[in-house]
């Protein structure tokens, strides 16, 4: 169902308070500091928020630490209640979502919709968890032993979000870990702090969460990050953003007073390649939309289009002929395929990408433009390993296509990264498909589909420098519970002393 953003847009404000939500209290943080939250698109100031100083970030924490304790006695059947009634708050709340991701985040119709279902959907996956988490009964080579694993909550988690998918990648770490009888903090991007935080604390609260059990704190990561990591009471971390912040967070981690778990999900260099026995019309259709969707800032997007010599003159041309079809502006026109980027910082970033991109002899086939904070698509051919292009993580709407001698080269280019996240091959023959899928070094391979994918019951993750962990289903399951080995010796045990 593709809902339409209301014009103009449903009040943005008189559903979710300008505050912290700390300890089940809506209430300015005590920071020096206020943040002013404005669209991307036209500068609108959608909220102004005083910031959380360390001092609110304790309160979270030591709030989460008494309530998780009688949220995890709670009958499975009592969490999966809250669960089910925050699925239902999506659907009721559809519109006004829809238009607070529109207005907060830049996203266009089409990728807030999809990002609503995706929430929505690991909401609703987690409200299965409570049923399905098991232990194990051993036998023992002890005389009189029985040994029992239990598998519990972890305690408290921390959690910390991006700004491009902000509603969705808070959501598939607080909807599982609440689920599982943990309490949470959240820390949402500074760009997003409603859509990534403060929403999904008003949609819990109505669903009946108890306070405390869930705190949003709205903080900048250079004043309360490593306090956020570093606290005493979470037990588990998970992180989604870039790499070099995700590395740094998961050394804190271990190096703190108080060693952590961690789960990092962080950048991304998907390939997409594109074999000669490929249909090269729906290769440039699915590359169009995973290259473009959200203006490229996704992590799985399609970032190195790597095709094989036989079919690569066809598929620049159609790909350059569909790029020039593309309508870029305003987010909230439905027609509209390519939006704002989140913030001036990093439209300047992309605008550096594609003066490097020429200085290093890349060929321009689609010349974008920038109007405000709107960076139309640009197109270049013939990018090389060497270039930066090749090397890093784009994160907007620039599109690299490289030319691969034969299928071997293409695997050996789509393994010319430190990155392992998302990736995709085209090609007519299935089986050759996914024995080429497997020895691509990355945690998601999708054969003859765009690498944007998540299915909220299939494992979500990264290799290499993309990260650490799992999401979703079953490994959603293990990483935000832990096992407690307990022994009974039900006669007296003999020892030797
Ligand atoms: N693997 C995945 O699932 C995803 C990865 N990403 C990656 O994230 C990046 C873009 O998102 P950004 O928000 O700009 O990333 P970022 O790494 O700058 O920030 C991510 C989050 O970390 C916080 N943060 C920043 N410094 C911190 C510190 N010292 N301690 C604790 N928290 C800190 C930020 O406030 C934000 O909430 C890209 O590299 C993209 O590939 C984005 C979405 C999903
Ligand atoms: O990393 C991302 O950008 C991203 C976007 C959408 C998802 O569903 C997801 O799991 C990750």
């Amino acid at each position: 169902m593709t809902t339409q953003v209301q014009s103009p847009a449903p009040a943005l404000t008189d559903w979710i308070p300008s505050k912290q939500y700390i300890a089940g209290q809506w209430r300015d943080g005590s920071s020096e500091k206020t943040l002013s939250d404005k669209s991307p698109f036209d500068g609108t100031e959608l909220m102004s928020i005083r910031q959380a100083s360390r001092e609110d970030l304790d309160e979270a924490y030591t709030a989460a630490a008494k309530a998780q304790l009688q949220w995890a006695a709670q009958t499975p059947a009592a969490r999966r209640a809250v669960l089910e009634r925050a699925a239902e708050i999506f659907d009721e709340r559809r519109d006004e979502i829809i238009a607070w991701l529109a207005a907060e985040s830049g996203s266009t119709v089409i990728k807030a919709n999809i990002e609503v279902d995706s929430a929505r959907a690991i909401t609703k996956e987690s409200a299965t968890f409570p049923h399905r988490v098991s232990g194990r009964i051993l036998q023992s080579d002890v005389p009189g032993k029985e040994s029992r694993v239990y598998r519990g909550p972890l305690g408290v988690v921390g959690v910390i979000s991006p700004w491009n998918f902000p509603l969705h990648l808070s959501q598939r770490s607080v909807a599982p870990a609440l689920a599982l009888g943990n309490a949470v903090v959240l820390k949402p991007a500074s760009d997003t702090p409603v859509t990534g935080g403060l929403m999904i604390a008003r949609i819990f609260e109505e669903a009946g969460l108890p306070a405390g059990v869930l705190s949003v704190v709205v903080g900048a990561g250079s004043e309360i990050g490593d306090a956020f990591v570093e606290h005493p009471v979470p037990s588990f971390i998970s992180f989604t953003g870039s790499t070099p912040v995700g590395k740094n967070l998961g050394a804190l981690a271990s190096s703190g007073p108080t060693l952590k778990h961690v789960a990092l999900e962080l950048g991304g260099n998907s390939p997409f390649v594109v074999l000669a026995d490929a249909d090269v019309d729906q290769a440039v259709k699915a590359a169009i939309m995973g290259k473009f969707l959200h203006q490229g800032q996704i992590c799985m997007a399609v970032n190195r289009i790597i095709v094989e010599d036989a079919v690569y003159d066809e598929f620049v041309e159609k790909f350059v002929a569909h790029a020039k079809t593309l309508k870029s502006g305003d987010p909230t026109d439905p027609q509209t395929t390519v939006g704002p980027i989140i913030n001036a910082k990093q439209l300047e970033g992309l605008q550096r990408k594609i003066e490097l991109a020429q200085e290093q002899g890349a060929r321009l086939v689609v010349e974008g433009e920038t109007n405000g904070q709107v960076l139309s698509p640009y197109v270049f051919a013939d990018v090389t390993k060497d270039m930066e292009l090749f090397q890093e993580e784009i994160f907007g709407p620039i599109a690299g296509i490289i030319r691969a001698a034969d299928a071997e080269d293409a695997l050996a280019l789509a393994n010319a990264s430190d990155l392992g996240l998302a990736s995709s091959v085209f090609t007519s023959d299935l089986d050759r498909g996914v024995l080429f899928a497997r020895r691509i070094k990355a945690g998601m391979t999708h054969v003859n589909d765009i690498p944007v994918q998540d299915e909220a019951h299939v494992a979500f993750g990264g290799e290499k420098n993309s990260g650490l962990g799992r999401f979703n289903g079953e490994w959603a399951i293990e990483e935000f519970t832990t096992d407690h080995t307990v022994t009974l010796q039900r006669e007296p045990r003999q020892y030797p002393f």
